[in-house]
């Protein structure tokens, strides 16, 4: 069958649009497709209200929002409905910086970048329709893996996951400047979303045992209050990386002073259990200068090789779930 090119899909693109779908989930995800474009906001505008959702159960919490499951009424569409008060944004002084995370995030549209898929606000909230990436934050998943680490391949994984999103970040001229594993969410199908544009480098965060939690990821350039550029976002993919592989960031320290000078002379250490492969990436993206480019990081054979052994262990999980649910059944 022929298609013209729209905009939107129709029922005749159905057909195309299921043919990676698994067999046994097609009828559903047609069901849910037709009644998307059946919706009166389906190619159109349309002012969503709080009315259009039935709110769920609690997500989580951040400083200035919740996040409960929310179903959209018409399509059963399931979504993370983050809900801000506006009075509470007022007096932490945030307004702007949610504006600009709104803004920043409506116009990104990558695989590994959480959607904000519409928002709209009443008299006293602001609702932001965020795509579920229903295991949460990373940064917990970390704190629970073995020794408080992810393995080689786990790591570079998701390595290339968050290089493949800051670089399409940085072809649409967005600096992310507060890569943290607290800022990045898992989706039940082990991918990476980066979350928490615009604001949340504004944001004090309680969660880091030290005091000095916010400095961990700072590059030179910041730290000293000087010029910087996209390269920022590297220098914390390379923190991000080590942190992955080590459990805690490599300047982190009992008092900021500390962490500000391993910081400036670049005061690191490799634990022996990590590989040459690995330091070598990591040390192409924390120097000063002359960073190594995200499509590099992409590209790097570390990378690439540790991403085929996760799909393989991925893969081994998954037939090692189906031998154990044959047994039971
Ligand atoms: N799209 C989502 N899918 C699933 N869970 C989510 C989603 N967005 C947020 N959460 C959960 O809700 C929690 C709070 O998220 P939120 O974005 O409000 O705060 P935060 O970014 O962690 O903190 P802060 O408000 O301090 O920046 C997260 O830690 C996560 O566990």
């Amino acid at each position: 069958m022929a298609f013209t090119r729209t905009k939107h899909a129709t029922r005749d693109h159905l057909p195309h649009l299921l043919s990676n779908v698994p067999e046994e989930h097609q009828e559903p995800i047609k069901q849910l497709c037709l009644k998307m474009m059946s919706h009166d906001a389906y190619a159109k505008p349309y002012q969503w209200t709080s009315r259009d959702f039935d709110m769920g159960a609690p997500l989580g919490r951040g400083k200035f929002g919740r996040v409960y499951l929310a179903r959209e009424r018409h399509s059963h569409f399931m979504v993370a409905m983050k809900v801000m008060f506006k009075e509470e944004l007022r007096k932490g002084n945030v307004q702007r910086q949610v504006l600009r995370e709104i803004e920043i995030q409506s116009r990104l549209k990558h695989p590994n970048i959480l959607r904000l898929l519409t928002w709209f606000h009443d008299e006293s909230r602001i609702y932001l329709a965020l795509e579920i990436a229903s295991e949460g934050e990373l940064f917990k998943h970390l704190r629970n893996a073995p020794n408080h680490r992810f393995d080689e391949p786990r790591s570079a994984k998701y390595t290339y996951q968050v290089a493949n999103a800051l670089n399409y970040c940085h072809l649409n001229n967005v600096i992310h400047r507060d890569l943290k594993p607290e800022n990045i969410l898992l989706t039940s199908s082990d991918d990476l979303k980066l979350a928490d544009f615009g604001w949340s480098a504004h944001t004090p965060n309680n969660k880091r045992k030290t005091l000095c939690g916010t400095l961990d990821y700072l590059p030179p350039e910041m730290v000293k209050g000087v010029c910087y550029d996209a390269s920022v976002d590297q220098w914390c993919l390379g923190i991000l990386c080590y942190e992955f592989l080590v459990g805690n960031p490599p300047f982190e320290s009992n008092t900021s002073e500390i962490t500000y000078e391993k910081i400036k002379h670049i005061d690191m250490h490799y634990p022996s259990h990590m590989s040459s492969g690995s330091k070598e990436l990591i040390s192409g993206l924390i120097r000063r200068e002359g960073r190594i480019s995200l499509v590099e990081v992409m590209t790097n054979p570390w990378v690439k090789d540790g991403m085929a052994m996760r799909a393989a262990q991925l893969l081994q999980q998954k037939n090692e779930r189906g031998k154990e649910n044959l047994a039971r059944n």
